[in-house]
C-alpha cells in the first residue's frame, strides 16, 4: 500500500485545498436548513413577504457558492486521480519492460494487462470517491448532527435509531462483498488469459473445428465472472433502496414524534423541517462513508496487485561498477551451466567454447537440446547459474546492459514485428538509419524485392503482430532489423527456418559478404545452413557433444553424422 500511497505525495497541497473547499461546502450545506426553517417560521407563518425574499436571496447565494465548491472539488479530485494513475501506469510499464524473462514468466501476460488496466481503473475511481467524500462526509455528518441536536434534543433519538439500522445494513454488505473482490480480479485475469490465448490461436481453433469447445470454455469463465459480479453488485445496490427506506422511515418518525412537540408548543414547524433536513444530511454522510468503506477494500486488492509488480526486485540489473568496454565480439562460454528458475535440472551443463570475430559459430542439436537457451544467455535474457560468459574477456554481468545489447543484433526464433510500417520496424534496429542503409540491409536479408513490390514500399503498413506479412517475410524483416544495427555480434536463433533453400542460400552468401568482422552465432536445424561455418557446436541434452567444422564432425561426432545422414544425400555428404 505504501508503494501506491507515495504517488499521492506530490498532490498534498492540492489535497489541502480540497479539504478547505469541502469544509466551505459542508458549512454552506449546513446553513441551508436553518434558512429554510426561518423562512417558514418568520416568513410564511407570519406572512412577511420581504423576509422570504431576502432570506431566499441569501439561500441562492449560498447554493451558488456550494455548487462552485463542489465543481472545484470534482475537478481537482479527478485531476489528482488521473495524474497519479497515469504515473503508476507508466512506472508499471517501465517495470515490466525491465523484467528479465524469468520475472515475466512469473506473472502471466494477461494478469499484467489486467493489473495495468482494470486494477488501475479501480484505484482511480476509488481515489476520486475518497477525495470527494472521505473528508466531506464526516464534516457534514458531525456538523449536521450537532445542528440537529441543537434544533431539538428531544428528537435526536430518531437519528440514533436510523444510524443503527444503517450500520447493520452496511456491515452486512461489507461482510458479504469484501471477500469476493480478490476473486473477481483473479477471474478477470483468467478471462483475459483465455481471450488472449484464443485470439492468438484462432486459426488453430478453426482448423480443428474446436470453436464450440472453446466457446464453451470461455462461456464457463465468463459465466463465473458474471455470476460473481452480479452477486457483488446486487449486494451493493441492495444497499441503496434499503437506505432510502430508512431515510423515509426516519422522516416519518420525526414528523410523528415532532407533531406532539409542536402541539405542546416546545417546537416550531420550521424546526421540524430543519431537523428532517439535518437528519437526512447525517444519513447521507453515513451513506457516503459506507460507500467508501465498500470501495476501499476493492481498491486495496487492486493496489496490492499493482504493488506486487512494482516491488519485484529485477534480478538482472547493472553491476554497481558496470563498465562499457569497447566490444570487438569475441564471445567465450566458460564452463557455463544454466537451469530455469523453479526447474530443478540443468538445461545446459558445463558448456565451453569461444566464438571469434569474423567467424561463424553454429549450434545444432535435436529439439530441446538447449540451443535457444544458450544464445539467450548472451544478451542476458537470463543469467548463467554456473560458470561465466565473457565478451572480449569481460564477464557480461559486469558490462552495462544497454551497452552489451547495443553490440548485439538479435533475431529471435519467432519473427516478431510491431505495428507501424516496414521502415519503423527496421529503424527499431537503429533510428538514425538513412533510407539507403535500410535498402542495403533489406537487400542483404533478401527482403528488398518483396518490399519494393508492396504498394507502400518501405512505408507499407505492418499490422499488429505482423500478421499481414508471411512467416518468411517476417523472418527476413527481423534479420534486416538486426543488420540495421550493424552490431559486433549477430545472434540468429533458428532464423532461417521459414526460408526456402534458395533464399536461405542467397541470404547466407550476402551475410558472409557483408558481416565484416562481426561474430556470427547461428542456431539452425538444417545442416545446409551451417555447413560452411568455421565452428559448429553440437548440443545434446544440454551438453556439448562435439565441436569442429562440418568435415571434422562428420568424422568424429556420431550425433552430427546422424543428423547429416538424415538431411543430406550421399553426394552432399
Ligand atoms: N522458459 C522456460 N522455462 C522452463 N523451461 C524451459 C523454458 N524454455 C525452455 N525450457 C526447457 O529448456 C530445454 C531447452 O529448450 P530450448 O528452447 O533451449 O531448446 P532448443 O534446442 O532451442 O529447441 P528447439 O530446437 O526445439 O527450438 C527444453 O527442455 C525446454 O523444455
Amino acid at each position: 500500500m505504501k508503494k501506491i500511497l507515495k504517488y499521492y505525495k506530490p498532490y498534498i497541497p492540492v489535497m489541502i485545498l480540497i479539504v478547505l473547499l469541502l469544509f466551505f461546502q459542508a458549512m454552506a450545506e449546513l446553513s441551508l436548513p436553518e434558512y429554510m426553517s426561518k423562512i417558514i417560521d418568520h416568513g410564511i407563518i407570519q406572512g412577511n413577504l420581504s423576509y422570504i425574499y431576502s432570506t431566499g436571496r441569501k439561500m441562492l447565494v449560498v447554493s451558488l457558492l456550494l455548487m462552485m465548491c463542489a465543481i472545484a472539488v470534482s475537478f481537482l479530485a479527478s485531476r489528482i486521480a488521473a495524474g497519479t494513475t497515469r504515473k503508476i501506469r507508466y512506472d508499471l510499464f517501465s517495470k515490466v519492460t525491465s523484467f528479465s524473462k524469468a520475472e515475466l514468466d512469473g506473472f502471466s501476460i494477461a494478469s499484467l494487462i489486467t493489473r495495468s488496466t482494470n486494477d488501475m481503473q479501480q484505484i482511480q475511481t476509488t481515489s476520486v470517491m475518497v477525495l470527494r467524500f472521505a473528508c466531506f462526509a464526516p464534516i457534514m455528518g458531525i456538523g449536521a448532527f450537532i445542528k440537529a441536536v441543537s434544533t431539538s434534543l428531544e428528537l435526536s433519538w430518531t437519528i440514533g435509531l436510523a444510524l443503527l439500522a444503517m450500520l447493520l445494513v452496511i456491515l452486512f454488505a461489507i461482510k458479504i462483498t469484501v471477500p469476493k473482490f480478490a476473486i473477481v480480479q483473479k477471474m478477470v485475469d483468467k478471462l483475459n488469459l483465455i481471450m488472449n490465448e484464443r485470439l492468438t490461436g484462432i486459426l488453430v481453433i478453426r482448423a480443428f473445428n474446436a470453436e464450440k469447445r472453446e466457446e464453451e470454455r470461455f462461456d464457463t469463465s465468463n459465466n463465473d465472472l458474471t455470476k460473481l459480479n452480479l452477486f457483488v453488485n446486487r449486494a451493493i445496490s441492495f444497499n441503496m433502496p434499503l437506505m432510502m427506506l430508512i431515510m423515509n422511515f426516519t422522516a416519518m418518525l420525526i414528523v410523528w414524534a415532532g407533531a406532539d412537540l409542536v402541539q405542546t408548543g416546545s417546537l416550531q414547524i420550521g424546526n421540524i423541517l430543519a431537523f428532517i433536513q439535518y437528519s437526512m444530511q447525517v444519513i447521507m454522510s453515513f451513506l457516503f462513508i459506507s460507500m467508501i468503506f465498500i470501495m476501499i477494500p476493492r481498491a486495496m486488492v487492486s493496489a496490492r496487485r499493482v504493488a506486487e509488480v512494482l516491488q519485484v526486485e529485477t534480478q538482472i540489473v547493472d553491476h554497481v561498477q558496470a563498465v562499457c568496454p569497447e566490444i570487438n565480439g569475441t564471445v567465450e562460454f566458460r564452463n557455463v551451466s544454466f537451469s530455469y528458475p523453479d526447474a530443478g535440472e540443468n538445461v545446459l551443463t558445463d558448456i565451453s567454447f569461444t566464438a571469434k570475430p569474423g567467424e561463424t559459430t553454429a549450434f545444432i542439436g535435436s529439439t530441446g537440446s538447449g540451443k535457444s537457451t544458450l544464445v539467450n544467455l548472451i544478451p542476458r535474457f537470463y543469467d548463467v547459474t554456473g560458470g561465466a560468459i565473457l565478451i572480449d574477456g569481460v564477464d557480461i554481468r559486469t558490462i552495462e546492459q544497454k551497452h552489451l545489447r547495443n553490440a548485439i543484433g538479435y533475431v529471435p526464433q519467432k519473427g516478431i514485428l510491431f505495428s507501424g510500417t516496414i521502415e519503423s520496424n527496421l529503424k527499431f534496429g537503429s533510428d538514425q538509419a538513412e533510407p539507403k542503409d535500410l535498402e542495403h540491409v533489406a537487400a542483404i536479408s533478401q527482403s528488398l524485392d518483396f518490399i519494393l513490390e508492396k504498394p507502400g514500399k518501405f512505408d507499407e503498413v505492418i499490422s499488429q503482430g505482423g500478421t499481414n506479412v508471411s512467416g518468411g517475410q517476417k523472418q527476413r524483416i527481423s534479420i534486416a532489423r538486426a543488420l540495421a544495427r550493424n552490431p559486433q555480434i549477430y545472434i540468429f536463433d533458428d532464423s532461417f527456418s521459414a526460408l526456402d533453400f534458395k533464399t536461405d542460400l542467397a541470404l547466407r552468401k550476402a551475410l558472409k559478404e557483408n558481416m565484416g568482422n562481426s561474430t556470427m552465432l547461428i542456431v539452425a536445424q538444417r545442416i545446409n545452413t551451417i555447413k560452411d561455418a568455421e565452428q559448429i557446436i553440437v548440443l545434446n541434452e544440454g551438453q556439448v557433444a562435439g565441436i569442429g567444422t562440418h568435415h571434422e564432425l562428420m568424422k568424429e561426432c556420431q550425433i552430427y553424422r546422424e543428423i547429416a545422414e538424415s538431411q543430406l544425400d550421399k553426394g552432399e555428404m
